[in-house]
């Protein structure tokens, strides 16, 4: 489809969090070109063919398969298939360690790597940003929610219905994309995607969101915003079946930028100290 024609575009006022000489909360400066003007949400229907989806989500499944072993684990599982981690309520794992055959073919890593391209030259063209903007950073993965009745969330990584500021968690996130895998009511019921907004707080003091759009993923479809507190947002739990959608975070700040290596071996560079799970 024609990057510059969404199938449906929203424009909304950007946070005030958003000053005029200095980045989100302070943190980097403004790019101009880059750092949205004009804040909002722009959905592309059909934007991922029907064969190019179904060799995403196959991607994700050999991962999480190399990774944990069989079909993984009930709940959230995120794969990384840049850096190779995977993780799901059992922890951490790499799908490329220890191999001595390549996991994926040429043909399925440029799929994935043009994928990120198109999708970020479609955020800068519907955004209206200066050529080279948004910036790829890591990292991005492909999240599978698989609904098991007898499932229970182990950790707080594991709690993934929460509201949240894409920009709140990861401060150099500018635009989210999300490319959606799998369809509502077809492969998955609950799961809708909804943005939301304040309301209050309750007894507890705790904030309160009621909804503000909700949009029901379907397989090949797009959804891009701007990433700061204009757009709080969560996903509904899975009630039946497996979610899967592709998660892009894109920047202004070239200090983050990250080369899609995608050569299976990046992962011996970061080898993350093991960090016990935040408890719930
Ligand atoms: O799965 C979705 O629809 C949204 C996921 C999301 O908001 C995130 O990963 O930050
Ligand atoms: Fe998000």
């Amino acid at each position: 489809s024609d990057p510059t024609s969404p199938t449906s575009s929203s424009t909304i006022d950007c946070s005030s969090d958003y000053p005029s000489s200095k980045g989100y909360s302070g943190s980097e400066p403004i790019v101009s070109g880059c750092h949205p003007t004009s804040c909002g949400r722009r959905i592309f229907d059909d934007f991922a063919s029907p064969g190019d989806v179904a060799v995403l989500r196959a991607m994700a499944e050999k991962g999480i398969g190399a990774a944990r072993g069989g079909e993984g684990r009930p709940g959230p599982t995120i794969v990384d298939i840049n850096s190779g981690y995977m993780r799901d309520d059992e922890g951490l794992a790499n799908m490329y360690e220890g191999r001595t055959e390549a996991l994926f073919t040429p043909d399925e890593y440029e799929l994935y790597r043009s994928t990120i391209e198109r999708i970020r030259h479609t955020v800068g063209a519907t955004f209206g940003l200066e050529e080279g903007y948004p910036i790829f950073t890591a990292p991005t993965f492909i999240t599978r929610l698989r609904h098991h009745e007898d499932w229970q969330p182990q950790s707080m990584h594991d709690v993934y219905w929460m509201e949240h500021v894409d920009k709140n968690n990861t401060a150099h996130y500018d635009y989210s994309g999300l490319l959606y895998l799998t369809t509502q009511d077809v492969d998955f019921t609950g799961g809708m995607f909804e943005f939301v907004e304040e309301d209050g707080v309750d007894a507890d003091g705790d904030l309160v969101f009621k909804l503000e759009e909700a949009l029901s993923p379907k397989a090949g479809r797009l959804v891009s915003f701007t990433g700061g507190n204009e757009n709080p947002h969560k996903v509904n739990i899975v009630r039946g079946g497996t979610r899967y959608v592709l998660s892009f975070w894109f920047t202004c700040s070239s200090e983050h930028a990250f080369p899609a290596f995608l050569d299976g071996e990046i992962h011996k560079q970061f080898q993350p100290e093991p960090q016990p799970d935040p408890e719930l």
